[in-house]
């Protein structure tokens, strides 16, 4: 798979599409519809969504199937942001924030896809690990989840943290908060950047590491709320 080749396309690969409640950072509890992409270099240990990876033309499914979809599978659709807004129409969706998501949502260029959805009246997000050049619209709420020394060998990119609204780190031990100040440090974001804390998979260790330090530090916490809530 090519990411430059993707990159210059205006076809997005579609792993899931569904509404449900922001269970995430800053917009946590707002209604939204995700938009999932597939594929992703990155190959974070304990990634939640690991069935988006790899990108295989033999998952590739018509859009039809991809919204009956009710497992997590690779299985993706090829979609032009015109289709995909059709689909949200079909599907008679009434949140007004959708959050792109993935998989590595920047390894594509969102830019025709933002044009399409804001034209429409919808505001976007992007949670992106920031190792990716970040092609959206200027008034997309971007979500960088930094991310350091992972197996793929890509790191999270100073113009990702500079273009950040808001960063959110997934934690599980103190070396992740200090890997975090040294990232401030070398790659400073703008002031009013909000900085929240992500234990990873609701380890209790982390939970309580994260708490302790959005409280010396005046951050804040990220506790994915839809999997306490066994949502989607
Ligand atoms: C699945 S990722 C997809 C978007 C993008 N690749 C990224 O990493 O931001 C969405 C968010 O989930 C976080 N995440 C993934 N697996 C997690 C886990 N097991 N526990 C906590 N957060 C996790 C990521 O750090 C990111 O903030
Ligand atoms: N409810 C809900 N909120 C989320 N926030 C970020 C998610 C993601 O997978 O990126 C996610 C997700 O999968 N579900
Ligand atoms: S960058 Fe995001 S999607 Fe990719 S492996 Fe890491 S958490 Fe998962
Ligand atoms: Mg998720």
């Amino acid at each position: 798979m090519s990411f430059i080749e993707q990159t210059a396309s205006n076809q997005l690969a579609v792993n899931e599409l569904f509404e449900t409640i922001q269970g995430e950072g800053v917009f946590t509890g707002v209604a939204a519809i995700f938009l999932r992409l597939q594929g992703c270099p990155v190959g974070c240990p304990w990634c939640d969504t690991q069935h988006t990876w790899d990108k295989k033309e033999a998952d590739k499914i018509a859009a039809t199937d991809l919204i009956m979809k009710t497992a997590d599978t690779p299985q993706w659709s090829d979609l032009s942001g015109e289709d995909i807004l059709a689909l949200i129409k079909t599907q008679g969706y009434t949140a007004k924030h959708v959050v792109i998501t993935g998989g590595e949502p920047c390894m594509y260029d969102l830019r025709e896809l933002a044009t399409v959805l804001e034209s429409a009246g919808y505001r976007l997000q992007i949670e992106t690990s920031g190792t990716f050049e970040i092609l959206t619209s200027a008034d997309t709420w971007v979500t960088v989840s930094p991310k350091l020394d992972m197996p793929g060998g890509f790191q999270v990119r100073c113009d990702a943290m500079t273009r950040a609204n808001e960063i959110k780190h997934p934690v599980a031990m103190e070396k992740h908060i200090e890997a975090l100040d040294e990232l401030l440090a070398r790659c400073p974001v703008q002031p009013g950047t909000t900085i929240c804390l992500q234990p990873i998979s609701q380890r209790p260790r982390a939970t309580e590491l994260a708490i302790r330090t959005c409280r010396l530090r005046n951050w804040r916490l990220s506790v994915q709320l839809h999997k306490y809530l066994s949502i989607e």
